[in-house]
């Protein structure tokens, strides 16, 4: 499924949180959603999923605008995994995933057996199948993560698209998960902090910083020393390690001053 953002503007009490973003993800596509804290990754997640409605632009499944779709309607083609979202009830860890169900659910209808395989499938496929009677509640904050992936990979959709989904986990299950992501032909689009991870499983990476589109491309294009100073503030080394994948080596934050003194035409301020 294609994933596009047209032009999105979306503000919180009059202060722009997005302004005037365009992003096209092509179908089976795995892109990254970078930037620093508050540069307005979550918020996009959002208005992808149909939880905020934009005021001006358009969100498109497929070329569809799905302005005025239902929730179940949406859910039928993406799931969303929020950051550290969590019934916080006495569930147990199957029946959170699934939840995952609900939207093909016939009205007045409960889970049948084909749910309760693809809740099964779910589990296993994240390697929590032996968890899955367990109560939510005595979850870690790892296992609860991979459990929401199951719930998400329950709903079978065409897209996900996921907020910091390697948060809690060990490196194991962050590799396994990028792994998946990676492997799958559904479309993607995944919020991360890590960049290394980012630039080694990411076909495409998307650059926000103060509610803007810095740039899109190419990990290699998209991640230089020269964006990692003016835009994270960090003083980096780009490599590549000795199975060819990308690595960054952080030196140190860099000073507000350092900071400005990298800036290039391209450094997007607040308020421009
Ligand atoms: N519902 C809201 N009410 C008030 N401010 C909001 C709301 N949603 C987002 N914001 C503000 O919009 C900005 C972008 O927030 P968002 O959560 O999208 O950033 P982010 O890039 O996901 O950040 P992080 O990396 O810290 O998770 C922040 O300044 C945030 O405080």
């Amino acid at each position: 499924m294609r994933i596009t953002a047209e032009r999105l503007n979306w503000s919180v009490a009059g202060t722009p949180v997005l302004r005037d973003i365009s992003v096209d993800i092509e179908p089976g596509q795995t892109v990254g959603l970078l930037g620093p804290n508050g540069s307005g990754k979550s918020s996009l997640l959002r208005c992808l999923a149909g939880l905020r409605l934009p005021e001006a632009g358009a969100v498109r499944y497929d070329g569809r605008p799905i302005a005025g779709w239902s929730a179940r309607r949406i859910a039928r083609q993406i799931a969303f995994m929020e950051q550290d979202s969590g019934p916080g009830t006495a569930l147990r860890v199957a029946d959170v995933v699934g939840l995952g169900r609900v939207p093909f659910h016939k009205r007045w209808h409960g889970a049948d057996a084909t749910d309760r395989a693809i809740v099964a499938a779910a589990l296993e496929r994240v390697g929590l199948t032996a968890l899955a009677g367990r109560s939510w509640a005595g979850l870690s904050g790892g296992e609860r993560q991979r459990a929401h992936l199951a719930r998400a990979l329950a709903q079978q959709p065409y897209g996900l698209l996921l907020d910091e989904p390697t948060n809690h986990l060990d490196i194991k299950h962050q590799l396994e998960l990028m792994e998946l992501l990676a492997g799958t032909d559904q479309t993607v689009l995944v919020v991360l902090h890590d960049l290394s991870l980012a630039a080694r499983y990411c076909d495409r990476l998307v650059l926000l910083h103060h509610g803007r589109l810095v740039t899109a491309g190419s990990p290699t294009a998209v991640l230089t020393a020269d964006r990692l100073a003016e835009i994270f503030e960090v003083d980096a080394e780009l490599a590549t390690d000795s199975l060819g994948h990308p690595v960054i080596a952080y030196r140190a934050p860099l000073t507000d001053k350092e900071s400005h003194d990298r800036e290039r035409p391209h450094r997007v301020r607040p308020g421009r």
